[in-house]
């Protein structure tokens, strides 16, 4: 089993849970009541080089990564320093992330929220339309084509925005076919957990213009900004370099200057 399979078998197990206390109906309400949907585009498209910093616990590449007591706090500090964007893990198992750390993130921030998870059902996209989330992660490597389309479709639906992962070349075909304006490239397998910086460069002139490209994960420095803005990053998610940083306001200042020399 892949790391992948085995994060998403623990992801099910987790999601039966939550279904027997609160069951879809109810989310389907609670996510129609929610207040509209931020759109993230123009933000990502309003500077040279946007961030989406990230609010991670652990992880199962790195174990502990930082003691995040007040995932609020973080956020305001990433959104002062110029964050774009704020994601938020709410896997709990291999994370250390919960949904509440989202409640506290959407209340804390005017800027967009992106729900970080591994998203199998439905279930997931109402719920985090209901916390207040208004990106969702749609991994391409997870789904087939059927259930990303269907998921793309219901992001939309709910007024969300689709930041839709890829590592591989058959991958970013399959999120252009299927129309995907934001998408991201992992520059992280997440079968084998290596990391490989190059993986963004070889996969950007794939995508071209005809999405927003976000450069994912292994982003530790400015060195490393520079090069996927080079190679044509419109969009950085960074995690570990910044909950790791003693000054992640600053930080993010120094990553979108980087993108500008
Ligand atoms: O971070 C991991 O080890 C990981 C393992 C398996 C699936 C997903 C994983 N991370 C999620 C992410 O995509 C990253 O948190 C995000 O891109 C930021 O990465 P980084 O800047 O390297 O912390």
């Amino acid at each position: 089993m892949s790391v992948l399979d085995d994060i998403i078998a623990g992801v099910r197990l987790d999601l039966d849970r939550r279904t027997a206390i609160r069951g879809l109906d109810q989310l389907i309400e609670a996510a129609a009541s929610a207040p509209l949907a931020l759109d993230p585009m123009p933000r990502f498209r309003a500077v040279e080089l946007a961030v989406i910093s990230e609010v991670k616990r652990r992880s199962p590449s790195k174990g502990h990564l930082a003691d995040i007591a007040d995932p609020a706090e973080l956020a305001s500090a990433y959104a002062t320093g110029g964050a774009a964007a704020i994601s938020v893990l709410t896997e709990e198992r291999r994370f250390s992330g919960t949904l509440e750390d989202l409640d506290a993130v959407r209340a804390a921030v005017d800027v967009p929220v992106l729900r970080k998870d591994f998203m199998v059902e439905e279930y997931q996209f109402y719920e985090a339309r209901a916390h207040g989330a208004d990106i969702v992660l749609l991994i391409v490597a997870a789904l087939d084509d059927a259930k990303l389309g269907r998921f793309l479709e219901l992001t939309s639906d709910l007024g969300m925005t689709a930041l839709v992962e890829t590592h591989t070349a058959p991958e970013v075909d399959r999120a252009l076919g299927l129309g995907a304006q934001l998408i991201g490239v992992n520059n992280r397998n997440l079968k084998t957990l290596e990391v490989d910086l190059g993986t963004f460069g070889a996969l950007a002139e794939r995508i071209g213009d005809r999405a927003v490209k976000v450069a994912e994960s292994g982003i530790l420095g400015t060195a490393d900004v520079a090069r996927v803005a080079a190679e044509g990053a419109d969009v950085i998610l960074v995690g570990e370099a910044l909950v790791k940083h003693g000054d992640p306001r600053s930080a993010i200042g120094d990553f979108m200057s980087a993108a500008e020399r």
